[in-house]
């Protein structure tokens, strides 16, 4: 494998007395696809928020584009612009406009000029296919819409490593498609490195290198999509994939 994006070495995490994260050992390539998936509470999202220091580890190493992750303030902000996120609640600002949302980073952290910021913003807007709605504000358009225009902003940062945190479990049904669309498109034609925790197994399928499986704070099991769902091999797998996949 080239040299990881990603490194995690025996990494532990406790909120209080719960061991959440249990001795987590995990490589990342550059421009790697992966799904994370596995029962509600089993770590996943916490897994995926201490690669941008939105969460703390307290034991083992986490090294993430070279940099270690530490207390250190200032490799938490070189990290936070290395890494995107998309949440579940997109976490746009609501009194700004969508092209306001989008050249934020850019201008304040970046500190790039504005017009070229807008310039970048409406590409990335026409990227997830809404450039129609760079004037209006996030509570006039569809969840849909919404959660791409955060796959947009997140993208006007120029970050390397991508990560989601199920990205379409607030949305109705007919928006997870649109919203699905986008990702594969990216995951296909970026080359950026992702991380994705969703049960969407149709996505997983199309566009993950690797699938990992998730139960009670530890990786349980990890494989190509095919292998993974065609072939569990622990017993907790089966269990969880056929609750999901009936
Ligand atoms: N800030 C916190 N303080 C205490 N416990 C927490 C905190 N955040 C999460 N937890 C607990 O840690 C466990 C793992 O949470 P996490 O959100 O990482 O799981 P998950 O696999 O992403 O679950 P879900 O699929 O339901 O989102 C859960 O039991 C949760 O209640």
């Amino acid at each position: 494998m080239a040299e990881p994006i990603i490194t995690m070495r025996d990494l532990n995490k406790w909120y209080g007395q719960f061991h959440v994260l249990k001795h987590i050992d995990l490589e990342v390539a550059p421009g790697e696809r992966i799904v994370v998936c596995g029962p509600s509470g089993s770590g996943k999202s916490t897994l995926i928020r201490c690669i941008n220091r939105l969460e703390e580890h307290q034991q083992g190493q986490l090294i993430v584009n070279g940099t270690e992750l530490t207390n250190d303030i200032k490799n938490v902000e070189t990290i936070r612009r290395d890494v995107g996120m998309v949440f579940q609640h997109f976490n746009l600002f609501p009194h700004l406009t969508v092209l306001e949302n989008l050249t934020l980073g850019p201008v304040w952290v970046l500190k790039r000029p504005k017009a070229e910021a807008e310039q970048t913003a409406m590409k990335y807007l026409e990227r997830v296919r809404i450039p129609e709605q760079a004037n209006k504000y996030p509570g006039q358009l569809s969840g849909g819409q919404q959660q791409r225009v955060a796959i947009a902003r997140s993208l006007c940062m120029s970050p390397k490593i991508m990560l989601f945190d199920e990205p379409t479990s607030a949305l109705d049904p007919e928006m997870v498609k649109e919203v699905l669309d986008v990702m594969v498109g990216l995951a296909k034609e970026s080359g950026m490195t992702m991380l994705c925790v969703t049960h969407e197994m149709g996505f997983a399928r199309k566009v993950a290198d690797r699938v990992i499986f998730m139960d009670r704070g530890e990786i349980i099991e990890q494989n190509s999509p095919d292998a993974f769902f065609d072939h569990p091999q622990n017993e907790r797998t089966r269990l969880f994939l056929s609750q999901i996949l009936h």
